[in-house]
């Protein structure tokens, strides 16, 4: 079983770095072949780890074997990291890591390589001094690649490093209580009596809650009833600003999974709220969402840029415009983004947050306000883009974010625990 939990975390690690999958779609099907929840969670400590560490992993291989393992053999490449990662990172006695790495290696077809592998791991537990990474390039020293480094650097000449740092950490688990259910004051009395403990760090966020730590969501209280979601204190901060009134005509224009949909109908009963998103899969999440949690919405599959498709003609009070982005501000939470992004994505993204913003503002009534948000942390795709917007928009004007007062946020990754993400509020001239 442990021999198969490694050749699984082997395989995942090469779909993602070489196939380039996401690791929200590889690990659970490499999970589902695991029956005990013990092991599904190692097997994604590993994964997660094995990104985190990546460069550090492959800098270790160097100095151990003549050449990196190629073509068919890159699984086992692979395996060694999960080998090394094991024995580095984890606490798995030595012998039983080296050993059920070398087993993996059998059913990953690399019987020939076992002596090879087994040698890789004894030279790593002998010689500490192969973690010395002082002398290597920042690249090596902080696991990330070597654009997004530069580009941290340039953003964030004071803070840079602590962004990467923060990167590395284990996000906590924040729950966004559904008060049409239970108020958070009950629900924090109802996690108490189960024996976990949570606070309430943020006084004008009064749903959001803090679990010290993770734990499997659907053993805590109320989960199938509907009484909480699993949601980033960052991401909650979108109902407070948007702040839509009862009865209003509200766009979620980029809306799967529905987060924070949801979030804006659980605080505001009898909005009129449309949950668009051009991926029919990820809208099924909205769809479930929204039953769990016993709320109602118009959910649309449509690309918004095609308003001919799916909108009836009628202006919006107010936009929500989560725009599709790097997800540079939750590497944290998604190791693997690091390696998936690339530089050139950046400008076409940046192209279409632009047209998305464009587009949106044309539905939006006079007297209406947009909520531009993103979860990166390039100034691209963030400041850049409203500086953009409002040169060639002249009926639209920042307004203050409610709560904070500042005309847009910047959160960094770590910052009060938080995701990274960026928020600007809009108004259309009436
Ligand atoms: C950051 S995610 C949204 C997360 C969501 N707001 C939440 O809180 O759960 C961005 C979404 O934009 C969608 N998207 C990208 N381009 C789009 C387009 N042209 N029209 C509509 N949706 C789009 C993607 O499918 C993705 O689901």
């Amino acid at each position: 079983m442990s021999a198969q939990l490694r050749a699984l975390a082997a395989e995942i690690c090469y779909q993602v770095i070489d196939q380039g999958k996401s690791l929200s779609d590889a690990l659970p099907k490499g999970q589902q072949k695991l029956a005990f929840a013990p092991d599904k969670a190692l097997l994604q400590e590993i994964c997660f780890g094995v990104m985190r560490q990546l460069p550090q992993l492959e800098t270790v291989c160097q100095q151990l074997m003549d050449k990196p393992l190629i073509k068919q053999l890159r699984p086992l490449q692979f395996l060694i990291y999960v080998g090394i990662y094991q024995l580095k990172f984890l606490r798995i006695p030595d012998h039983a890591a080296i050993s059920e790495t070398v087993e993996a290696a059998r059913l990953l077809k690399g019987q020939n390589l076992t002596k090879l592998i087994n040698a890789v791991l004894r030279n790593v537990q002998r010689k500490p001094e192969l973690f010395d990474f002082s002398q290597a390039s920042s690249a090596v020293q902080f696991n990330h690649p070597g654009w997004l480094i530069s580009e941290l650097q340039q953003a964030y000449p004071q803070q840079w490093q602590a962004v990467l740092t923060a990167n590395q950490q284990k996000a906590p688990l924040w729950l966004r209580v559904n008060q049409q259910q239970i108020s958070a004051a009950d629900y924090l009395q109802a996690l108490q009596q189960a024996g976990i403990s949570a606070s309430q760090p943020f006084a004008y966020l009064p749903v959001a809650i803090k679990l010290d730590q993770a734990c499997d969501i659907t053993t805590l209280p109320g989960y199938a009833a509907g009484w909480f979601s699993v949601q980033d204190a960052a991401a909650q901060h979108a109902a407070l600003f948007l702040a839509p009134e009862p009865g209003e005509q509200v766009l979620d224009a980029c809306s799967a999974p529905g987060g924070k949909s949801c979030h804006l109908l659980e605080q505001t009963p009898g909005l009129q709220l449309t949950a668009l998103d051009r991926d029919a899969q990820r809208l099924q999440r909205v769809t479930e969402n929204l039953q769990r949690l016993q709320l109602q919405a118009r959910v649309v599959a449509a690309d918004v840029l095609d308003t001919a498709s799916w909108w009836q003609g009628e202006l919006f009070d107010r936009i929500l415009l989560d725009v599709p982005c790097s997800a540079t501000g939750v590497i944290r939470r998604h190791p693997d983004i690091r390696w998936l992004r690339k530089k050139t994505d950046i400008a076409p993204l940046t192209e279409l947050q632009q047209q998305i913003l464009q587009c949106a503002w044309r539905l939006l009534k006079p007297g209406g306000t947009l909520l531009y948000a993103t979860c990166s942390v390039l100034p691209a795709e963030n400041s850049a883009q409203l500086t953009q917007f409002l040169a060639q928009q002249n009926d639209a004007s920042l307004l203050p974010l409610p709560e904070l007062g500042s005309s847009s946020w910047q959160i960094l990754p770590g910052e009060q625990d938080m995701d990274g993400f960026f928020y600007a509020l809009l108004h259309k001239a009436a």
